[in-house]
């Protein structure tokens, strides 16, 4: 998926990413049973839908220079794939700003955005619509990207509803990766896919690192992420707990999900 910036303005010319003040939440109705019965029951005395917020980001501020390769790491329900959608913009932020410079192609749920109707192939060419390419671009793309997937034989130009998980990520991940935005937010895209297909992609986000382009990788590969990134980011309970090389994070982290308790330095977060 692609989308292009809204209001980049007053970004210094350095910067891809400003995050400032962010937070979001997300309101959960807790009713216990959702039916009509409960619903005139409530209705009936003057209740309301008993509501429940969960902030899964707190007060992040983040600034991401051009060409920078972010990890960002975090337990299960850190907030990190909130975090990118809202980077997307995606999920509207509750408070705070984020400011975008730069054309983003996002890999944040694989295929989402596919019309399953149709072929491999066609959404190969629908992607690069979408994010703006000409013609002649989307032409002598189309090839190389069916290719990168390397799916089995005839599968390319077949409906996409008959591709299994697998083949699915393929060419999700081939379409995200080809499209050579400014910004690319992958949530979790290294894990896509068998051996040798990791293996290709992670050549391909080696290459596109080094093309200098700003990408914001979500990963529980924590030494991939320590090859690939040139700083990383630790989120716990949508607070950025810490930030610094990849190696001294992602350090910290491991340390911290084997122990089961954050660094002295941390526990007043
Ligand atoms: N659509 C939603 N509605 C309500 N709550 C949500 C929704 N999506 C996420 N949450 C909650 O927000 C918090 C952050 O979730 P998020 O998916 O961003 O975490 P995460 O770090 O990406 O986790 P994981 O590693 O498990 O994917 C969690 O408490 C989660 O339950």
């Amino acid at each position: 998926m692609l989308s292009e910036s809204k209001s980049a303005k007053s970004l210094p010319d350095n910067l891809a990413i400003r995050i400032n003040d962010l937070s979001i939440s997300y309101k959960i109705n807790v009713e216990s049973k959702k039916t009509l019965k409960n619903a005139i029951m409530r209705a009936s005395k003057g209740e309301r839908v008993r509501t429940r917020t969960v902030e899964a980001v707190k007060n992040l501020s983040l600034d991401i220079p051009h060409g920078s390769v972010v990890g960002i790491v975090g337990a299960n329900g850190a907030g990190k794939s909130t975090l990118m959608r809202s980077i997307a913009g995606i999920l509207p932020p509750t408070s705070g700003q984020i400011t975008v410079n730069g054309r983003i192609s996002t890999l944040l749920a694989l295929g989402v955005g596919f019309n399953k109707a149709l072929s491999g192939r066609d959404n190969i060419i629908l992607g690069g619509l979408a994010a703006g390419m000409s013609k002649s671009e989307i032409q002598s793309q189309t090839d190389s990207i069916a290719e990168f997937a390397d799916l089995p034989e005839g599968f390319i130009d077949m409906p996409v509803r008959t591709y299994s998980n697998g083949m699915y990520s393929r060419v999700a991940f081939a379409v995200a990766v080809n499209m050579t935005p400014d910004i690319l937010l992958l949530d979790e895209a290294l894990s896509a896919g068998d051996a040798a297909f990791k293996e290709k992609s992670f050549n391909r986000m080696r290459e596109l690192c080094a093309e200098a382009r700003t990408i914001l990788i979500v990963s529980h590969a924590l030494s991939s992420l320590n090859e690939l990134c040139d700083r990383a980011i630790w989120l716990h309970k949508g607070k950025m707990l810490a930030s610094g090389k990849p190696e001294d994070i992602t350090e910290q982290y491991l340390k911290f999900l084997n122990v089961g308790e954050l660094p002295s330095s941390y526990e007043d977060l």
